[in-house]
C-alpha cells in the first residue's frame, strides 16, 4: 500500500522522515515534491503541502491525482504536523489523533443561532466533518499513545481565551486545532481514500504567547509517533467490514 503523508511545512515533513531509515528518494510532480521512504512493507510519500486548508487541499489533490494517473493510487492519506492543544485535555508534547476532522470556521455568522454561527451544512451545502476509519484510529492510538478526539481546522490561529472558549463550547470533543487537516481530508474524500490526522501539540490554544511554544518537543514527538505508527498501518486491513470505506486497490 502507498501512504501519502501531508505536512504543512518542510520542518514537519523532515520530522516524519526521521522515523524512517535511510535517505528519501525524491520525486518531482508538477506542483509538489514527494520524499519517498519504505517501512514495514509500505511506501510512504512525504509531502510538504503548505500552510492552511486551501493550499493543503490543492497540493494533496495534486499528489493523489498524479498517483492515480501513474496507476499507483494511494491507500491512505495522513495529515500530520504540530497543533495547538485545548487545555486541560491536550497538554504540550501530547499526541492527538483525530476521530473527527472538523472545519471550525466554515459557515456563516448569524443572529439565527444562539452562538452566532451556523456551519455550511446547516446552510444546506458542503460538509464540515470527515471521520477517519474507526478501527484504524483505535489501532493507531494504541500504537502511538495518542489521545483521540476532534481536531479542528481553522484559517486563523486562535489568539484569545474568548475564542478558545467559544470553539470548545461549539466543539466539546475538540482536543486540538491546526490549519490543514480538513483540506487534506477533502482531497482524500474526493478520491474516496481514507484519511488520518495526527498532531503533536506545540502550544496551548488561547492567548498568543510565543514564549510558550515548544515546537522542537512537538517535532520530536511527531518523529517518535511515526516510528510506532508504521507497524500499526501495516497491520490495518482496509477491507475490514467494520471500516466504512471503499478504498482503491492496494
Ligand atoms: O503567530 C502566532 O501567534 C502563532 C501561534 C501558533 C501557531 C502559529 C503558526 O503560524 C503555526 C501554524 C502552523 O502550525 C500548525 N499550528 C500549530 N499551532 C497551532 C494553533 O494553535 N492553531 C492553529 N494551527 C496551529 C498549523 O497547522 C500550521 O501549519 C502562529
Amino acid at each position: 500500500m502507498r501512504v501519502l503523508v501531508a505536512t504543512a511545512v518542510p520542518a514537519e515533513r523532515d520530522a516524519v522522515a526521521r522515523a524512517f531509515a535511510g535517505p528519501a528518494a525524491e520525486l518531482r510532480l508538477p506542483a509538489a515534491t514527494l520524499h519517498t521512504h519504505r517501512a514495514s512493507g509500505l511506501e510512504y510519500d512525504l509531502l510538504a503541502a503548505g500552510v492552511g486548508p486551501a493550499l493543503a487541499a490543492a497540493s494533496t489533490a495534486g499528489a493523489l491525482t498524479a498517483a492515480v494517473l501513474a496507476g499507483r493510487p494511494y491507500g491512505l492519506v495522513v495529515s500530520a504536523g504540530i497543533a495547538g492543544g485545548f487545555a486541560p485535555g491536550a497538554p504540550l508534547g501530547s499526541l492527538v489523533l483525530a476521530d473527527e476532522i472538523t472545519a471550525a470556521d466554515l459557515g456563516a455568522e448569524t443572529a439565527e443561532s444562539p452562538d452566532g454561527f451556523l456551519p455550511v451544512t446547516e446552510l444546506g451545502f458542503g460538509t464540515v466533518t470527515h471521520r477517519p476509519p474507526p478501527v484504524l484510529v483505535r489501532a493507531a492510538a494504541t500504537a502511538t499513545g495518542a489521545l483521540t478526539g476532534t481536531v479542528l481546522t481553522v484559517s486563523t490561529v486562535t489568539g484569545s481565551a474568548g475564542r478558545a472558549t467559544a470553539l470548545r463550547a461549539r466543539h466539546p470533543r475538540a482536543l486540538a486545532e491546526a490549519m490543514e487537516g480538513f483540506g487534506v481530508a477533502e482531497a482524500a474524500a474526493a478520491h474516496t481514500t481514507p484519511v488520518l490526522e495526527l498532531r503533536a501539540v506545540s502550544n496551548p490554544v488561547g492567548p498568543r504567547d510565543r514564549a510558550a511554544w515548544r515546537i522542537g518537543d512537538a517535532l520530536t514527538a511527531l518523529t517518535e509517533a511515526f516510528g510506532k505508527l508504521t507497524p500499526a498501518l501495516e497491520s490495518w486491513n482496509p477491507y475490514d467490514p467494520q471500516e466504512p470505506y471503499e478504498p482503491h486497490e492496494p
